[in-house]
């Protein structure tokens, strides 16, 4: 049996469809509290837990880290401690964010993407609570980390949608320009894990769609696939003015997972023509 925690959730919600897996939503499970997730996992038994719970508000988690940690950290850990226990495997979703400023500490600005092995430097408290939590999750014998970035999926509160009730509101978008990364579809990363799972692989991964952009490319291509015409200016991320810190250049290199599994991931342009098209009435 397979079970998906945060079942409620973009993401969640797609490994549900598509896995037709056993979710649980957070009245089901909060994977915060150790005695629930014992009680709840011992009681099913799963083979594979796949935790796509999490608190996900980058800029609130920085007025209220205790229980961004309590979620993202200690949530895994629990996960993790009970999967170890029946001899699950335990797949966990993690971020882009956990790269962030270069050894001196200044913003990364680096001109190649991310690897697996690459030095981590989470900046904002999502961030540095999803490092804890990938760290946790790896203490589970058998376990997948993902790694990935700006996710849109299926009933989720993410940019595409974001970007498409703006352009029904006004006219005129700003959008970062100074943030680089590979924004991904919850499809990719289901049909990623499912691909592990075959190849029966373990650790960590970086999986997204390929071909990095900066938020106002996706900007662009969004408004480009829909056909609606809307004048973007780019702006800094000091002009947008966010309360947690993003990384600059976050961009990840997904050779690892292709090597492992035979498999090459859809493009950015692509992965959001198939999102947009799922999404028509
Ligand atoms: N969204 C993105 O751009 C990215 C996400 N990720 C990671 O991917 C994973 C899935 O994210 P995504 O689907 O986008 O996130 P969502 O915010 O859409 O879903 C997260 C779900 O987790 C639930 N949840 C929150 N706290 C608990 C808890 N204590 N116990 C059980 N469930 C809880 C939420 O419920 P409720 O709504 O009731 O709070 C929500 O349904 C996360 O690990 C996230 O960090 C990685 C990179 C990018
Ligand atoms: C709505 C809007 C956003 N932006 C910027 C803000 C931000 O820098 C960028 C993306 O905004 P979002 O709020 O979607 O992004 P954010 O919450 O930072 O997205 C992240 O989610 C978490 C959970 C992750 O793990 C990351 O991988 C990441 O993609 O776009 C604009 O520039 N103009 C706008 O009008």
């Amino acid at each position: 049996m397979i079970v998906v925690t945060g079942a409620n959730g973009q993401l969640g919600r797609n490994f549900c469809r598509q896995l037709n897996a056993t979710g649980l939503d957070r009245d089901k499970l909060d994977i915060s509290d150790q005695a629930s997730v014992a009680k709840v996992l011992g009681g099913l038994r799963p083979s594979v837990v796949v935790n796509c719970a999490a608190y996900t508000a980058v800029d609130a988690a920085e007025d209220d880290p205790a229980t961004c940690y309590a979620i993202n950290s200690t949530g895994a850990q629990n996960l993790a401690q009970v999967a170890a226990q029946h001899n699950a495997l335990l797949v966990h979703i993690s971020t882009d964010y956990v790269f962030g400023s270069n050894d001196s500490g200044s913003k990364d600005v680096a001109d190649h993407p991310h690897q697996e092995h690459d030095a981590v430097s989470p900046e904002s408290e999502y961030a540095k609570s999803k490092l804890q939590g990938e760290r946790f999750a790896a203490q589970c014998p058998n376990h997948l980390i993902l790694r990935t970035c700006g996710l849109y999926g299926v009933g989720g509160n993410n940019f595409v949608e974001t970007m498409l009730r703006l352009a029904g509101q006004r006219s005129e978008l700003s959008i970062v320009d100074d943030q680089i990364c590979n924004p991904t579809s919850t499809a990719t990363i289901v049909k990623a894990t499912e691909r592990l799972i075959a190849a029966n692989q373990n650790g960590l991964f970086h999986v997204v769609n390929s071909g990095e952009m900066s938020w106002y490319d996706f900007a662009a291509e969004i408004f480009r696939q829909s056909n609606l015409d809307i004048k973007l200016t780019p702006i800094s991320s000091e002009q947008f003015g966010a309360k947690a810190p993003r990384p600059r250049y976050s961009a990840l290199d997904t050779k690892h997972y292709e090597n492992a599994t035979g498999d090459s991931i859809a493009s950015i342009p692509t992965a959001l023509a198939e999102y947009l098209e799922t999404r028509k009435p």
